[in-house]
């Protein structure tokens, strides 16, 4: 395979170059990639300790002016090793992905969704900003990333306001477990007998709950029946519910008044806006990246995929709630259009100014109220982002 120079260090294959080409990407923003700075946001209540941080990790940090609680780093400093981060006074997540979240507004007192959680960083950071509050539900069709996820929730001790679960996003249908308790309560069905009540999360799970999970992977390995519970927290609203009641769902309407404040559709995508995932293409071998970026059938899959999860997320917010879409693919198909449609098939469905944008280092996308973040542009990794409100009609 050829390889073109893209005026840094790091060769691109030409089948790649072929592919940024035909989406109207400059090749050469991949060429910044050796200056771009490390990004990592404080755990809160670190504030007053920067000194020990910075001595930590042997440099100093520079405040993110538009990004409250987030520092760069120079480029060669490798966050994972550093004392700071392994003991959670730090997160590591690019300052894009953050204004992504920082995007949804949460206040205190949200139910928040996010639909596409896995590994995690967007999550911690709704939990941080959620304090004491809230509710946080996170899914992701991959078990092994959902279950990192768990790990990386454990470890900042921000669990106790969230359940995460497997499941496919284009299909989830629960709604956040402290509505149907407050539901549940004005129905008065607490006075029925209870069997199947959840209790206390433990990691031994019940052999019957283990059980029931082995057998749906085993008939049908390929595809998620029914959301599988993989971690809940103290005050996440599942401990007392039955299993039918955490399990039940309502119909599109109900879901107007007991759906999520917020949602998350961090989507799957080719990741070509991040110079660091395709730059892990020089170790997994460049015709790795000619079978799961470059494919065009593939891509239709993804477009496809990326559409039902927004379309799903959507349907899951209440009224007057907010969703954010957001990949780190910088395409047009993956972004522009799949909004477009979207909002054609969906009319309430408003797409909406992000508040803090005008201070924020990124381009409007070709729609116009969307946002393009560039490592050239923004200093940042790749990011596409567009917010969407639903009116309460429909
Ligand atoms: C861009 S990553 C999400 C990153 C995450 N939001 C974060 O901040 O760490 C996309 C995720 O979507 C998940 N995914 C792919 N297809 C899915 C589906 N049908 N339902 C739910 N999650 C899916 C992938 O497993 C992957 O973890």
């Amino acid at each position: 395979m050829m390889m073109m120079n893209t005026s840094s260090n790091f060769p691109l294959p030409d089948a790649f170059i072929k592919f940024l080409e035909e989406n109207g990407l400059d090749p050469s923003i991949y060429a910044s990639r050796d200056s771009l700075p490390r990004y990592i946001r404080l755990k809160p209540g670190r504030e007053a300790k920067i000194d020990e941080i910075e001595a930590e990790f042997q440099c100093k940090l520079s405040e993110v002016g538009w990004l409250p609680s987030f520092y760069s780093l120079p480029t060669h400093v490798q966050i994972a090793n550093s004392k700071a981060y392994q003991e959670g006074k730090v997160y590591g997540i690019d300052a894009a992905s953050g204004a992504a979240v920082q995007a949804l507004n949460i206040v205190p007192g949200d139910h928040v969704l996010d639909l596409c959680a896995a590994p995690g960083a967007k999550l911690c950071m709704v939990l941080d900003l959620l304090g004491d509050s809230g509710s946080v539900t996170g899914v992701d069709v991959a078990r092994h990333r959902l279950a990192a996820c768990r790990t990386m929730v454990q470890k900042y001790a921000l669990g106790d306001r969230c359940r995460l679960l497997v499941a496919d996003g284009t299909s989830f249908s629960l709604i956040p477990s402290i509505v149907l308790a407050a539901t549940k309560l004005l129905n008065g069905s607490t006075l029925e007998k209870k069997v199947d009540v959840f209790k206390e999360w433990t990691s031994k799970r019940p052999w019957k709950e283990r059980k029931r999970a082995e057998k749906a992977r085993a008939a049908s390995p390929l595809q998620i029946l029914e959301p599988e519970l993989i971690f809940y927290g103290q005050h996440s609203g599942v401990i007392g519910c039955t299993r039918d009641e955490l399990y039940q769902t309502v119909s599109d309407d109900e879901l107007y008044t007991c759906g999520y404040d917020k949602v998350l559709v961090d989507a799957e995508c080719t990741h070509d806006g991040s110079i660091r995932h395709v730059q892990k293409f020089e170790n997994w071998g460049w015709q790795t990246l000619q079978r799961r970026v470059l494919d065009a059938e593939r891509t239709d899959d993804l477009t496809n995929l990326q559409f039902r999860l927004l379309s799903n997320g959507f349907r899951l917010l209440k009224a007057g709630g907010s969703l954010i879409y957001s990949t780190c693919s910088l395409t047009v198909a993956q972004n522009e259009e799949v909004i477009e449609r979207f909002l054609l098939e969906n009319s309430s469905a408003e797409l909406q100014e992000i508040d803090d944008f005008r201070s924020w280092p990124c381009k409007s996308g070709q729609v116009p109220k969307t946002l393009r973040f560039d490592p050239v542009t923004s200093q940042t990794s790749g990011l596409f982002v567009a917010k969407f409100t639903k009116s309460p009609t429909f």
